[in-house]
């Protein structure tokens, strides 16, 4: 027979399991759990906390919102030791600390964002809106030159695993990219190989909707580090200085009328604010090199533009990579030299290429309907 004591300790036992184990929770009935739960509460508990994570802390994304539901989404096993929440009385805010562990975990089921400013116009205190990413695309699948593929991995790889070296050589940690080349050959795909490559939040900006280098900053300081910052056909930007319109100003405000500069974007490109942010990239694209080197040549230099990775028409290697996504051959084909001959004096996007396989799944019609646009073409 058990004593009142051990009949008490059992119980308090119990729930004390319940209450710190997720797992246990999972296994009891609520009723049991409420009744065990109240009866712990009222006798031994402390009052509890509840912790809100808000979305967003003013203008940037919070990034405690991420980490608290990354750690809710694993349902890590041994939760305890995964996100400290903690608060000392002489401490005025909590702190939150991701041990070992933790970290990897958020790394490997980190879900990639996709920000633009679409939904945030005339909704004041935010300058990004966000879905998650889940574009497919990775190197692997990229049709493109296997050594610049190569030496494209290898200098992102270089960069992010530099913080320190960049410190130490008073740089600011960041990197810039140039993807030019013709529509359809695959420079938003390598943005998102990128993305994923990295784990890197992207951020899509459109030049031609900023209206002054005020709003530049603004939104330039509302992004996250370890992000990609990607604005689109640069050389359609509109990047010459331009002036905000305000119908009704007074004559005060006339004298400092708010001014978008080319000069107030290449700061932040590789000036003074360009310090502000760690680990970030930009990324150029541009159909018309040639266009954007006229407008202003210091957008390509070295600093601003680091690499440039030019994205041509496609190539029988590119075509191979296609017929592998697409059609699940690795090996060789009969009509491969057929469409060899063709490629070499046709100018064709992988684009064009990826819709003709997409027609059939049974490889002889796909290859012999790429063979047939291609002699028209
Ligand atoms: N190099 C490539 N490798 C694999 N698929 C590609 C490639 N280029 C294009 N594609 C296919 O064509 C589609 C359109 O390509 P994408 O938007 O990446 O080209 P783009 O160069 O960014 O074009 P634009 O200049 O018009 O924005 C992609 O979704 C993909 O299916």
């Amino acid at each position: 027979m058990l004593t009142f004591m051990e009949m008490l300790i059992s119980l308090i036992t119990a729930a004390g399991v319940i209450v710190l184990c997720p797992l246990v929770k999972g296994l009891v009935p609520s009723s049991f759990l409420n009744n065990l739960l109240s009866i712990y509460e009222e006798y031994f508990c402390t009052p509890e906390i509840t912790l809100f994570f808000r979305t967003d802390c003013g203008l940037s994304d919070n990034q405690m919102y991420d980490v608290a539901s990354t750690y809710l989404r694993t349902k890590i096993v041994d939760s305890s030791k995964c996100l400290n929440v903690g608060k000392t009385v002489r401490q005025e805010r909590p702190t939150f600390d991701i041990v070992p562990g933790a970290e990897a975990i958020q790394e490997s089921e980190r879900v990639l964002k996709l920000y633009s400013r679409d939904f945030v116009w005339g909704t004041p205190g935010r300058e990004w809106s966000s879905i998650i990413l889940e574009h497919p695309t990775t190197f692997e699948k990229l049709a493109m030159d296997p050594v610049q593929k190569r030496m494209l991995k290898d200098d992102l790889d270089k960069f992010v695993n530099r913080k320190e070296w960049y410190k130490k050589v008073g740089k600011a940690w960041k990197r810039g990219y140039l993807l030019y080349g013709p529509p359809g050959t695959g420079k938003s795909s390598l943005i998102a190989a990128m993305a994923n490559y990295l784990k890197f939040d992207v951020y899509d900006l459109d030049l031609s909707r900023i209206s002054s280098d005020s709003e530049l900053r603004r939104i330039f300081l509302s992004t996250s580090n370890r992000s990609i910052m990607v604005i689109e056909d640069i050389d359609c930007a509109k990047l010459e200085d331009r002036e905000i319109e305000i119908e009704e100003m007074s004559d005060q405000l006339i004298l400092q009328k708010p001014k978008f500069t080319l000069s107030g974007l290449l700061n932040f490109i590789d000036g003074v604010w360009s310090s502000c942010g760690e680990g970030q990239i930009i990324v150029f694209t541009t159909n018309n090199k040639e266009k954007l080197e006229k407008l202003d040549p210091a957008l390509l230099r070295p600093g601003c533009m680091d690499m440039h990775v030019h994205m041509p028409y496609l190539t029988m290697d590119g075509f191979k990579q296609l017929v592998s996504n697409y059609l699940g051959i690795d090996g060789d084909h009969q009509l491969f030299e057929v469409i060899a001959g063709l490629l070499e004096n046709k100018k064709v996007t992988p684009a064009e290429i990826a819709e003709e396989l997409l027609k059939s799944e049974d490889p002889n019609v796909a290859l012999r309907g790429v063979v047939e646009f291609l002699e028209q073409k």
